[in-house]
């Protein structure tokens, strides 16, 4: 299996399906975690020096943070009803808790703060899905936490892949901090696929193919991304639900395209 890959455990005790850290990664910036809570279930973080943003994949619950109080939050049942997602943005040194009702699916996106933000409620109201890309290529996005405003170094976005379609495509990187042409980031992936027994595949590769990992991606697996290019395909029958989580020295989102396959931006089949 490739280092790249991480299989969600079902072997958890506390909720844990997928956890990712700097440390486990290898890495400096992004930590990912996903927790699936049954109904009552609560779970306690402290940000620490981290900013969080808890995505509410799927299910609803009640979420405090300090002083503030969101109550019956979550109105999609998974990944798949194209309706963006509710979110709490938690800042640097502070904690939450949230508490499942009925079935939860909580992502939780972490990277290093640089200045105090107060807790915020990120409903599906402030979002919206947008469509990119053309033809077997196109595929619908949600930004999540991209403002520029919205983070000290977090970038979160979630994206619905149609079956049969590509995504992330044509193939683009972002791993060289360089001035205004290019910006470095860390990226996961977070897969869904409906229904849950399909498969995606991702690649990984870098110009000098130093990195070239082709990965058989299943339901709740996650693919880390260091550097390099880094195109998904879903095949027919199977569509493909991504969150991505990305993070750097500077929060700047400025990606290159692989130049042999730049030509595909034009292709309007
Ligand atoms: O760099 C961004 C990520 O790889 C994805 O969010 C990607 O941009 C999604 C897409 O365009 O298909």
């Amino acid at each position: 299996m490739s280092y790249l890959l991480s299989k969600a455990k079902s072997d958890n005790v506390d909720g844990h399906i997928q956890n990712i850290t700097p440390e486990s990664a290898n890495w400096d910036y992004v930590g990912f975690e996903v927790v699936e809570l049954t109904d009552g279930q609560k779970l306690t973080q402290e940000s620490n020096e981290l900013e969080l943003c808890v995505v509410i994949v799927g299910g609803k619950a009640n979420a405090k943070s300090g002083e503030q109080q969101w109550s019956d939050i979550g109105d999609r049942k998974g990944p798949f009803e194209r309706t963006p997602p509710y979110a709490i943005f938690v800042g640097r040194n502070q904690a939450f808790e949230i508490e499942a009702i009925g079935n939860l699916e909580l992502a939780i996106c972490k990277a290093p703060a640089k200045t105090d933000r107060p807790a915020r409620l990120i409903t599906p109201a402030q979002l919206s899905y947008i469509s990119r890309g053309h033809g077997t290529n196109e595929r619908l996005v949600c930004n999540i936490v991209f403002g520029e405003d919205d983070a000290d170094s977090l970038l979160v976005v979630e994206v619905i892949t149609p079956d049969g379609n590509w995504s992330s495509y044509p193939p683009h990187k972002h791993d060289t901090d360089n001035g205004e042409t290019e910006s470095q980031l860390e990226e996961t992936y977070y897969h869904r696929i409906n229904p849950s027994q399909g498969f995606a595949f991702q690649r990984v590769y870098t110009d000098d193919r130093s990195i070239d990992e082709t990965m058989s991606v299943e339901d709740k697996d996650v693919v880390m991304v260091p550097k390099g290019y880094h195109p998904v395909g879903a095949p027919h029958g199977y569509e493909l639900y991504y969150l991505n989580v990305m993070a750097g020295p500077d929060r700047r989102w400025v990606f290159n395209n692989d130049p042999d396959h730049d030509w595909i931006m034009e292709y309007k089949k």
